[in-house]
Formats: structure tokens, sequence, C-alpha cells
């Protein structure tokens, strides 16, 4: 007996997909390792994952997060584990965001017929439409913009569904390629099946892409989760989500965020565009983060900052435009 048995377990709630299975398992490894107690899975089943509507119909990727953190507030599971990426970025009171851990490969990854990028995809396709599916208006309005530029025959075919779903689209020779993120193909350990890691030039990721978010209510146990949280990651992520929701409140056209570190200056480049990638707006920002208390506080100016930007330069004009 090493004592362990005698104190109640960890309740890590977690969606029941291939992929949350993946992650929370690995965090719960992480979380038994820190706090010397047991963890067990609760499943928990959210409306994203059975109905097969799209999420813009559903309420986006809020509904994979709801009833996670419902059965949080509840007391039915103790922490929650969410990909960053899908986390609203207003948080109900009460909850804690208590640990970010190191991020993984932030990239968008291409999964294509016969190992193709998608240059060669759209070379070797001559007088056929490349037909490439996701149901991110993110992916849709850079894949679209970076077509138009090119003046390739592209579509972007709207699919949704877990990861072997979608990659069956493919497979099944249905459609030319899909885009999925890197960091959940090497999670469910299926990166041979990516066969180009898409630049974030060409495909900047979503605010949060990579990033893990360990949410839980006592601050007691917040407190010792914090050993997992890596400063660095929460620092981008936390000026990805700025700039995220401060252009939410301004327009509702899809969004891309990637900040990264080089040495002490965390660099910010966001994209807001058209589905139909007829309109694409890219501005980056750089701030040098003093490595203090405030650093989570600077890291949010640099994104609001740059939401501000763009807004200013048409952001707020593109379609989907709020009334501001
Ligand atoms: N939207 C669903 C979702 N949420 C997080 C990931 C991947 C893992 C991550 O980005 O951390 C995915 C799948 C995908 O976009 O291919």
């Amino acid at each position: 007996m090493n004592g362990q048995e005698t104190v109640t377990p960890l309740r890590l709630g977690t969606r029941r997909s291939a992929l949350a299975m993946a992650q929370s398992g690995m965090v719960a490894e992480e979380v038994a390792k820190v706090t010397g107690r047991r963890v067990e899975l609760v499943e928990i089943t959210t409306y994203g994952d059975v109905s097969r509507e799209s999420l813009a119909q559903i309420g986006g990727t809020g509904v994979f997060v709801s009833a996670l953190r419902d059965a949080l507030l509840e007391g039915r599971i103790d922490l929650a584990v969410h990909s960053l990426k899908d986390l609203p970025t207003a948080a109900p009171a009460g909850l804690l965001l208590a640990a970010v851990p190191e991020r993984e490969d932030v990239r968008d990854a291409l999964v294509a017929r016969d190992g193709l990028t998608l240059a060669e995809l759209v070379g070797k396709s001559a007088g056929r439409t490349v037909r490439v599916g996701t149901g991110s208006p993110r992916r849709m309005a850079q894949l679209n913009a970076w077509a138009r530029a090119l003046g390739a025959d592209l579509e972007t075919v709207p699919i949704r569904g877990n990861v072997d779903t979608r990659i069956h689209y493919v497979t099944s020779g249905e459609l030319d390629a899909v885009v999925l993120a890197t960091a959940g193909l090497n999670r469910l350990g299926r990166s041979a099946e990516i066969t180009e890691h898409l630049d974030p030039a060409l495909m900047l990721p979503a605010p949060g892409q990579g990033a893990l978010a360990v949410e839980c209510v006592d601050p007691t146990l917040a407190a010792v989760l914090a050993r997992l949280d890596h400063r660095p990651t929460r620092a981008a992520v936390v000026a990805e989500r700025a700039l995220l929701a401060t252009l939410e409140a301004g327009c509702s056209a899809p969004v891309a965020a990637l900040a990264t570190w080089a040495g002490t200056e965390l660099r910010l480049d966001g994209v807001v565009g058209t589905t139909d990638g007829a309109e694409l707006l890219k501005m980056s920002a750089n701030g040098p983060l003093v490595p203090d208390e405030t650093a989570e506080e600077q890291a949010a100016a640099l994104g609001r900052a740059l939401a501000v930007r763009l807004l200013d330069t048409g952001a707020a004009n593109l379609m989907g435009e709020r009334a501001r």
C-alpha cells in the first residue's frame, strides 16, 4: 500500500472522443504526479458530440465545453481538460483556469491523397477542381485566399466529425484532402498520416490551437495544478484570446491568431477574413514582455491593441459585420 488508495481519487471530466480521451489521459498522468492522488476519468457527453449539425448552427465550439463546465460547477467532477481553442473567451464565474500546459505543434496539417502537398495537389489536378474538406471558416478563408492569389481551382467543402471521420473523406476518395490540427493528430499517434505541415504564413492557426486548458473550481486544487502551467504558453494564448475577444465584439468574421516567442519578445500575428477568401487582412504586433506578475496583462494588451488595429483597418467592415 502506498497510501494513495486511501484518499478519494480526483475525478477528471473529459469528452469521449478519441482525441479528448488521449489529451485527458496525458494530463491525468501529470495531475497524479503533482497531487499524489489517483485520477479517474469521468466521461461527459456534450451536445457537440451527439449533434450532426454544423458548429455554426449549434452555437460554436463552446458546445464542447459547456457540459464539462456544468459538471465542474455542480461538483460532479474535480477538474476538466479542454482543447484551449474550443474554450469560449468568456468564463462563467467560479471557474479557475488552473493550468495551461506546454503547447504542442501549433500548425494545421494537410492530410491529402497520394501523400501530396497543397501545391502538388493543385499542380497535378489540371482541369479538375481540388476539393479540400474543412468545416472551419478560418481554414476556408485562408485556403480560398491562397487559391485566389494563385488562380488555382480549389473548393472548400464543409465537413464535420471526429478525426477518423474526417480522414475517411480522403481515404474513401470523396475529397482530395482535409485540414486538421497537427496537435490533435500527434496526440492520437497519427502524425504519419500528415502529408504537409501548413506554414502559418499560409494558414495561421486558431487562437489557442495546440494548447490545453485545465479548469477547476477549488482554489486549493488550482494552486497545486498550477505546477502544470507553462508560462510562455499561457502568455501566448492570453494574447491570442485577447485579440479574439476584442474582434468578437467588433465583427464576426473568421479569425486566426498566433503568438510566438523570440527571446523575451512576443510576436502576435492576426488574420481576419471572409470565408470565401476574397478579403484577408493580416497584421502583426511585437511586444517586449517584462516577465513579472503583470506578464499576462501585458500579453492581453498586445492582443487587444492588434485587434483594434485590425478593426480600424477594415476588419469591422468585413462580411458578418456587427453594429459597433
Ligand atoms: N475544433 C475541434 C478541435 N479542437 C482541438 C482540436 C485539435 C487539438 C488542438 O488544437 O489542440 C480540434 C480538431 C482539429 O481542429 O483538427
